[in-house]
């Protein structure tokens, strides 16, 4: 028996050292124990050198071919797991791209991020390790069995006897583990969120003093995570004692073998005893089929395990595919594409309501027109609803009832690209890509030449600037540093690095270049200069001013020397329209345009707060000094601005 727990003592070894189920024995060794047997018999009964050496020579051969088959095999599979996750993750990022805007207002981005990275992974690696032990311990299990037939049926029946137990368990653990696993899922993704909302608002968590309040929710996600972590662990031990049970499964040595697994060996040891004795076996087929029950009892236990296993990745699978089988319920499949377009937009009696808050009307009733060659103004107070209509002409959403048309088209029935070629949009606070300055001027169009970059960014005010950096239209734009910091750093500092990160009113020129390229004929200004401090303001309107009668222009101003000239003001309130027409027919009613005016005089004049967003977040409202120079009113900066 020495001979089987040196072969025990090394399979042990093996597993621990390979992580259990992926180590073991390589497919060559469905031959090894049969030869082991030979060699002991060659020792043991027949005493001659020719009958030891031949099956030590095999074994040697089997077990360089069976090294070199587990290499190939461990290659094929590692392509595989790479193969599955790239599948699964382009398959679901593009899933992610084609969904409503909705989608990402109900969705937070760290469970988005959650089930592209960590379920992925997840998915692709249990599958693909799965088949791999599953494969392999088929092959080798038929194999093992074949022997152990072969051998001695009456042996084999005694040793496949743990089998229906084995099947029982591991239904029973497979089931509790995949919720289990859901449920750890949902709670990490749930702390992923409290993190990264935390972390997103630094600034306002730093100012109301409350860094140990979310410290605590972090700490209270992560205490609930631990709870099922512990319930895994115990459900892990439960489910390795139970498998161990009648087969040669996981202890870590003959002598800490569960009662009922020694059992069986030593039933087997004993009826085997009994077939040698009797002559109607050899010491070492006994031998040989010892090991072979033993590695089949491993192979049943992989089998089993990779049920489990599939089970554990099903729970991240189900989530995975719940995005993937996801249906927009706002599809971007419009397929008008005219080649002419005038660009006369036309908000026709328009009620909406957000996709989140579906029994709130944020727009009731909006009708207003945006004609070719004019600039019509959207203002109104904070809240009132002009980013809204933004939102709907861009077709990030659908109005509830009326209609929102493009030369008597409703846009969503557009081609998406056409569409978007169409209308460009300058917003508050553009996003650069972690790209050069001319990939981000070119952003979503392909085969556009440097020539049409720079005429764009000539249009924008920006080729100056662009020229004058290290690379040109090649700088890359750094996305590594916020640009709350990169105000901060010293000009050397910025200069030393090979990214290049831009001042906002560079970052709005690009951006208005980025619009300015595809030659829209309808182009959205939604409070494009407001983040801006006065010089940059300055910068940026004086490109904008110089594009704005090519287009039908709507724009979202504080500003009220935009604002005053524009051909058409419409003011929003509470999602209505209240009233619209030019700067003095408005002043001339004495309506809330007007009223606005005054107050925003006023509130220069008295060094009150300007009208800003009423959430008090993110864009700051900014105080003006008063001036006599403007027409409106007599209030406003120095170049005639003030700020609704
Ligand atoms: N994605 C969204 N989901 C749900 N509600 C939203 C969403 N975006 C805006 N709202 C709500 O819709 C209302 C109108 O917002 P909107 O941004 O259109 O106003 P606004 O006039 O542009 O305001 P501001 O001048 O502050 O930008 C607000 O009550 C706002 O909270």
């Amino acid at each position: 028996m020495g001979i089987i727990f040196l072969f025990l003592a090394q399979r042990d070894q093996e597993r621990v050292a390979g992580n259990g189920r992926r180590s073991g024995s390589r497919s060559g060794e469905a031959f090894i124990p049969y030869y082991y047997g030979k060699a002991i018999d060659g020792i043991v009964v027949h005493q001659s050198m020719e009958h030891f050496a031949t099956p030590v020579v095999t074994l040697a051969a089997l077990a360089v071919a069976s090294s070199l088959a587990m290499g190939v095999r461990g290659g094929v599979f590692t392509l595989m797991f790479g193969k599955l996750n790239l599948r699964l993750r382009n398959h679901l990022f593009r899933t992610l791209m084609r969904q409503e805007i909705g989608f990402f207002d109900d969705n937070h981005t760290g469970d988005i991020i959650s089930r592209l990275s960590a379920d992925t992974t997840q998915v692709s690696d249990l599958v693909s390790v799965n088949i791999n032990v599953f494969m392999r311990s088929i092959i080798k299990g038929a194999g093992f069995s074949a022997f152990m037939l072969m051998m001695s049926w009456k042996l084999t029946l005694v040793a496949v006897m743990g089998l229906p137990f084995i099947g029982l368990a591991s239904k029973f653990y497979g089931d509790y583990y995949k919720k289990l696993t859901k449920e750890v899922q949902t709670v990490l993704a749930d702390a992923n969120k409290v993190a990264e909302e935390t972390i997103s608002a630094m600034r306002t968590v730093r100012s109301f003093a409350n860094e140990g309040g979310e410290a605590a929710s972090y700490y209270d996600q992560l205490l609930l995570m631990f709870q099922l972590n512990k319930k895994q662990a115990l459900a892990y031990a439960g489910y390795a004692w139970s498998s161990s049970v009648g087969t040669g499964g996981s202890s870590s040595g003959p002598s800490s073998k569960p009662l009922s697994e020694l059992a069986l060996e030593i039933a087997i040891l004993y009826y085997g005893g009994h077939l040698v004795v009797t002559g109607q076996m050899s010491g070492g087929t006994l031998i040989s089929f010892f090991i072979y029950m033993l590695e089949l009892g491993e192979c049943l236990e992989n089998i089993a395990s990779v049920y489990t296993g599939l089970m554990q990745g099903v729970g991240a699978a189900e989530k995975v595919f719940e995005y993937l089988d996801r249906k927009p319920k706002h599809a971007a499949d419009g397929t008008e594409a005219p080649d002419a377009c005038a660009g006369v937009v036309e908000f026709q009696d328009v009620t909406f309501a957000y996709p989140t808050r579906p029994d709130v009307d944020i727009l009731k009733g909006v009708s207003f027109t945006l004609r070719p060659g004019e600039v019509t103004a959207l203002v109104g107070p904070s809240g009132s609803g002009k980013s809204s209509c933004v939102s709907l002409l861009e077709n990030f959403y659908l109005p509830q009832k009326g209609r929102v048309l493009l030369d008597g088209k409703p846009v969503h029935t557009f081609r998406h690209d056409y569409l978007h070629s169409k209308v460009g949009l300058v917003g508050q606070e553009p996003v650069l890509f972690a790209r050069t300055v001319e990939e981000n001027i070119t952003y979503g169009l392909t085969g556009v030449s440097r020539e049409a970059a720079v005429q764009a960014a000539i249009k924008a005010n920006a080729h100056e600037f662009i020229s004058a950096l290290p690379d040109g239209y090649e700088t890359m734009r750094n996305v590594c540093i916020s640009d709350h910091w990169q105000r901060r750093l010293p000009v050397e500092e910025g200069r030393t690095r090979t990214n290049w990160a831009f001042k906002p009113s560079a970052k709005q020129r690009v951006a208005i270049a980025r619009a300015l390229i595809r030659s829209p004929r309808v182009l959205i200004l939604d409070e494009a200069t407001s983040a801006l401090d006065a010089e940059s303001e300055h910068i940026v309107q004086t490109a904008l001013n110089g594009v704005m009668r090519e287009h039908a222009v709507l724009v979202v101003a504080h500003r009220l020397s935009t604002v005053e000239r524009a051909d058409n003001i419409v003011v929003i309130d509470r999602g209505r329209v209240a009233e619209q027409g030019s700067h003095a027919q408005l002043m001339a009613s004495g309506g809330l345009y007007c009223k606005l005016v005054q107050r925003q005089v006023l509130g220069i004049e008295t060094g009150a707060e300007l009208l800003g967003p009423a959430d008090g977040v993110g864009r700051q409202p900014r105080r003006r000094q008063s001036s006599s120079s403007s027409s409106a009113g007599g209030g406003g900066d120095p170049e005639g601005n003030m700020r609704y």
